[in-house]
């Protein structure tokens, strides 16, 4: 079997066996959790730039199907795992994770100690690295690596280009698109809600026009400060219609009404991450990905309260505004990969809807009784 090599920003190198596509790439190195969901990771729009291992070592034994992709372009470059099956067995199985890798150009590699490289990336936090042929020295990685630019501009990457509309005769959503996972759309849809779907640099106004009974802001690679545009046109929504931020969304969110984020040394990526809501006190368990987070002491001059934390770091993870119908989530409520203990978010944020829309009945009925 073809070798390859991992070699980090730090120099610290691991061989291993090629597997899908034999191009070199350069990306971010964090780990997820998961024992399954490797679809879905892989095809998440938020791992845009990043190069994930799996901590569980047997990847790839159900194989791929048609039905699991959160996005049908990938934009992760990179997979690293301690052994990648080539025998998938499932009844839903359409292709190996292999030919899924190489038909896609995304590296992998298979046969290191991937719990040596979660170590790493743990004690010293997440770092560069590069997949890339045996032939090449450390040194001539480590400068191809260094040469590589950090990316700032993966949202607009892999939002959408133009506006579309998935027809429903419910709830009208404004989803914007900072790099959104199907799940979100498949929980709108699947509750009848009519979406227009529109880029990550639509303005407020352009929103507003479109009469929409709810916005909600997706999930998304890189970090919330890069994308400066998407925060004015959420600052210029909040108190005008209800808002459900997810993940990018939530922190974006966050910074649109004062609060900062910054961030974490290795990041939450998972489907097994213990979130404890505080306003009815009971803990979920949260599919995750994100490596920036909210400052909880950012909280504090804003018009925000924190509603839920991580139970593993302490982390915010969930916050309302206390004045408006306008919330968010630091983790995946559409799960897709992970458990669904928190699908329940979705029924809430339209539950807000109907109760904004009776309020504003009762003001206008009061008006016009006093005209
Ligand atoms: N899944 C996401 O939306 C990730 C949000 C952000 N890119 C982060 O890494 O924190």
């Amino acid at each position: 079997m073809e070798k390859r090599q991992l070699v980090l920003e730090d120099g610290t190198t691991f061989i291993g066996t090629a597997f899908g596509s034999t191009e070199a790439k350069v990306g971010e190195v964090v780990f997820n959790t998961g024992m399954t969901g490797y679809q879905e990771i892989l095809s998440d729009p938020s791992y845009c730039g990043q190069m994930v291992t799996m901590t569980y070592p047997l990847i790839g034994n159900y194989g791929i199907n048609r039905d699991d992709f959160e996005t049908i372009t990938p934009s992760i470059h990179g997979l690293i795992v301690k052994e990648a099956c080539d025998f998938p067995s499932n009844f839903r199985n359409d292709e190996s994770l292999d030919s899924y890798l190489k038909a896609n150009h995304i590296p992998g590699i298979a046969g290191i100690d991937t719990r040596k490289l979660t170590k790493i990336i743990r004690q010293y936090g997440t770092m560069k690295g590069i997949i890339t042929s045996v032939n090449q020295s450390k040194e001539e990685a480590t400068s191809y690596m260094a040469q590589t630019p950090a990316m700032h501009d993966q949202v607009k990457q892999v939002s959408t280009v133009k506006p579309y509309v998935v027809p429903g005769r419910g709830y009208r959503i404004v989803l914007v698109d900072f790099g959104m996972k199907h799940g979100i759309l498949r929980e709108l849809t699947k509750r009848n809600c009519h979406v227009t779907v529109v880029p990550y640099n639509y303005t407020a106004e352009s929103i507003l026009r479109l009469k929409p009974d709810g916005v909600m802001l997706t999930n998304g690679p890189g970090d919330p400060k890069d994308v400066p545009e998407a925060i004015d046109m959420i600052k210029s929504l909040v108190g005008k219609v209800p808002i459900f931020g997810i993940c990018l969304g939530h922190q974006l969110l966050a910074l649109a009404c004062g609060a900062d984020t910054e961030k974490l040394k290795f990041g939450h990526r998972g489907s097994n991450h213990p979130v404890k809501d505080l306003v009815v006190n009971k803990t979920y368990i949260t599919s995750q990905n994100h490596g920036y987070t909210v400052k909880l002491e950012s909280l504090k001059e804003t018009a925000l309260k924190l509603t839920q934390i991580a139970l593993n770091d302490q982390t915010v993870e969930g916050i309302q505004h206390e004045k408006y119908p306008v919330f968010s989530v630091q983790y995946h409520p559409e799960s897709s990969p992970g458990p669904d203990d928190t699908n329940h978010l979705f029924d809430e944020f339209l539950a807000k809807i109907k109760f904004h829309h009776s309020t504003i009945k009762e003001e206008t009925s009061c008006l016009s009784v006093q005209i």
